[in-house]
C-alpha cells in the first residue's frame, strides 16, 4: 500500500491546498515509496499562523510543564523505537545497526533537553545607583522554522525541536524531501503525546519552491538550517528581510591524520567508521587522509584490507546501503572521475557493486580509496559526502600538517592519531575545526557543542550553548529610588 502523507497543521494532518504531492523512492531499490505533499505559500502562512498563535500560550507554561510533553514523546518514541528503525533502513537505506544507532540518539538528544527545564535561568545585576535593578530574562524567540537534512532525518529533528519547544519556542518543521516520512513519524508521535495544537507543525515541499517563503516569513523568528553550506547561504540572503536568528549546521571536509607513532589497527578501525559510517554521508565523515610518510604504506593496506570485508546491500543484512538518491551516485562518481583526470589513483571501488534482484536498480556506490591526492585537487576541496576518501602522504612536519588540514573552506570535525600528548595539544590549540577527535571515533556528543568554522556553519546545537541559541536575553530596568532623574544627564542644560 502506497504511503501518502499529508501536512500537520495546527495539531491536524490536512491536505495540501495545491492538492499536489511529491514522490519519494527507496533507495536500496529505486522504487516508489510513497508520496508527500507539496505545500504552496498559501500552506506555509496557515502552518506559520498556527505556530504564532500557539507559541503565545505555550511560553506561558513553566518550563516543567513544557518538559513533561517532551518526557511523553520520549515515552511514546521508545515504545515504537522498530518501526522508525525499520522507516530509517527504508527511507534513507542505512544499515540496521545505524538505524538502531540513531534512534538511540534522538531519544538521549530529546532527553538531553527535556532536562534543561528549571535550568535556563537568567540573571539579576547591579543598577547603576544603589536604588536601581538590572532583571536579565532569558525569554523565546517565537515561531522557529527547523530545516532538517535527510542523512540523520529523525536524530536532526531531536535536535531542534528540543531545544526549541523547552525554551518556549513553537516549530515549523520542514524536512528534507528525502526523508518526509521520518519527520513525519516524529511528528505522529508529537501528537499522540497531547502536544497542544500549533506547538510542533509540519510542512512539506521542495526547499527551492517553498524555502525562500519560509525564511523570509515576517512571523518566523528563528532559523535552524542543518544542510548544505550553499543552502545555507541562500538562507542567510533569504532570511536577510526578517533579520531572523540563524543557526546553520553546515557542510564539512575532516582532515584524517594519523601520525608515525599512531596505533594503526585503532586508526584503520576509526577510519571504517569516518568513512563507511551511512555511507560517507554524514558531515562528520573524514574526507581527507592524511598518512605520515613513515606508515603510508602500512596504514594504507591495512585500511584497504579492511575495505574490502565491507558488505554492500540490503540496509537489512549489511554494513553499507545505498546512497541517498541517484543524484548523489552521479554526484560521486563526478568526484572520482575527476580525481583520476587530475592524476589520481583509484586503488579500490570506483564504481556501483554488482547487486542482483531488487538491489540492482538501487542507488549503491562501492567504498573507494583513492591515492597519489594532491592538496589543490577537487576531491581534497569540496564535500564529497559518499563512501570515497583520497589519501595524501604527509613529511614529519607537523606545522605543515596542521596548516594542509586548516586549508579548507569547512571547519567542522577534524581526527588525529598520535600518541604524543604534545602533538595533540598542539592540534587542539592550532587545528581550526569545530571538533577534534583524539584517537577516538565519533560522533559528537548530545552534551558538546556541535560548531563550525567558516562554510560549515555558524551558531551551533546541543550542549548548554546550544540552548542558549533559542533564547534572548531581555534586560529589565528598575530605579525604585524617590527621585529616579536625580543627577541624570537631562536636558535643557541652561
Ligand atoms: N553540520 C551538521 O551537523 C550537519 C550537516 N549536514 C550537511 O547537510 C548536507 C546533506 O543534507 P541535504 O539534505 O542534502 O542538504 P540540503 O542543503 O540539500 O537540504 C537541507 C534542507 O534544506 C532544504 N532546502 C533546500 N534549499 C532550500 C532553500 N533555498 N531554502 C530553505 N530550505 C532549503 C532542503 O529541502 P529539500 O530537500 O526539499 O530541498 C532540506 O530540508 C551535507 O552538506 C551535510 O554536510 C548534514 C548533517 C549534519
Ligand atoms: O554528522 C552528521 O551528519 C550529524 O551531525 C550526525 O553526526
Amino acid at each position: 500500500m502506497e504511503k501518502i502523507q499529508e501536512l500537520f497543521i495546527n495539531g491536524e494532518w490536512v491536505k495540501p491546498s495545491s492538492e499536489e504531492y511529491l514522490t519519494k523512492y527507496n533507495p536500496s531499490t529505486g522504487e516508489i515509496y510513497g508520496k508527500f505533499a507539496a505545500a504552496s505559500r498559501d500552506d506555509a502562512d496557515r502552518i506559520i499562523d498556527a505556530a504564532y498563535d500557539a507559541q503565545k500560550k505555550w511560553e506561558k507554561l513553566t518550563s516543567v510543564e513544557r518538559s513533561k510533553y517532551l518526557y511523553k514523546l520520549i515515552d511514546l518514541i521508545r515504545q515504537d523505537r522498530e518501526s522508525l528503525e525499520e522507516l530509517l533502513m527504508d527511507e534513507v537505506g542505512k544499515p540496521k545497526r545505524e538505524a538502531v544507532q540513531e534512534v538511540d540518539g534522538v531519544l538521549d538528544q530529546l532527553q538531553f533537553y527535556a532536562e534543561f527545564a528549571r535550568k535556563i535561568n537568567g540573571d539579576v545585576v547591579e543598577g547603576t545607583k544603589s536604588e536601581r535593578i538590572i532583571y536579565q530574562y532569558k525569554v523565546p524567540y517565537g515561531v522557529v522554522l527547523a530545516i532538517t537534512p535527510w542523512n540523520f532525518p529523525a536524530a536532526m529533528v531531536a535536535r531542534k525541536i528540543g531545544p526549541a519547544l523547552i525554551t518556549g519556542n513553537t516549530v515549523v518543521v520542514k524536512p528534507s524531501s528525502d526523508t518526509p516520512f521520518t519527520a513525519g513519524w516524529i511528528v505522529e508521535k508529537a501528537r499522540q503525546a497531547g502536544f497542544p495544537p500549533g506547538t510542533i507543525n509540519l510542512i512539506t515541499g521542495k526547499g527551492s519552491v517553498v524555502g525562500d517563503y519560509l525564511t523570509s516569513h515576517k512571523k518566523v523568528s528563528v532559523i535552524t538550517l542543518t544542510g548544505e553550506s550553499k543552502t545555507g547561504q541562500q538562507v542567510m540572503k533569504s532570511s536577510s528581510s526578517i533579520m531572523a536568528k540563524l543557526i546553520l549546521e553546515l557542510g564539512g571536509k575532516a582532515p584524517f591524520i594519523v601520525w608515525k607513532d599512531a596505533d594503526l589497527e585503532l586508526a584503520a578501525k576509526v577510519l571504517m567508521w569516518a568513512k563507511y559510517w551511512n555511507a560517507g554521508q554524514s558531515c562528520i565523515a573524514a574526507e581527507r587522509l592524511y598518512i605520515h610518510e613513515d606508515v603510508y604504506d602500512k596504514f594504507l593496506n591495512l585500511f584497504l584490507e579492511k575495505t574490502k570485508t565491507l558488505k554492500i546491500g540490503d540496509p537489512r543484512n549489511s554494513d553499507m546501503g545505498p546512497l541517498i538518491n541517484n543524484q548523489a551516485v552521479n554526484k560521486v562518481s563526478g568526484f572520482v572521475e575527476n580525481a583520476i583526470s587530475q592524476g589520481a589513483k583509484v586503488i579500490y571501488g570506483g564504481g556501483k557493486p554488482e547487486l542482483s534482484d531488487r538491489l540492482s536498480k538501487g542507488f549503491f556506490y562501492m567504498p573507494t580509496i583513492i591515492t597519489d591526492v594532491k592538496q589543490n585537487m577537487e576531491i581534497f576541496r569540496e564535500e564529497i559526502f559518499g563512501p570515497v576518501i583520497g589519501a595524501m602522504k604527509v613529511s614529519d612536519d607537523f606545522n605543515e600538517v596542521i596548516e594542509l588540514a586548516n586549508d579548507s573552506d569547512y571547519g567542522l570535525a577534524s581526527y588525529l592519531f598520535t600518541k604524543d600528548l604534545s602533538l595533540a595539544m598542539k592540534a587542539s590549540r592550532e587545528i581550526k575545526f569545530g571538533e577534534l577527535y583524539i584517537n577516538m571515533p565519533g560522533p559528537e556528543a548530545s552534551q558538546g557543542y556541535h560548531t563550525g568554522f567558516r562554510l560549515s556553519g555558524q551558531a551551533g546545537e546541543n550542549s548548554k550553548y546550544g540552548i542558549e541559541e533559542y533564547v534572548k536575553v531581555k534586560n529589565i530596568y528598575i530605579d525604585y529610588s524617590k527621585d529616579p532623574t536625580k543627577d541624570e544627564v537631562i536636558p535643557p542644560y541652561t
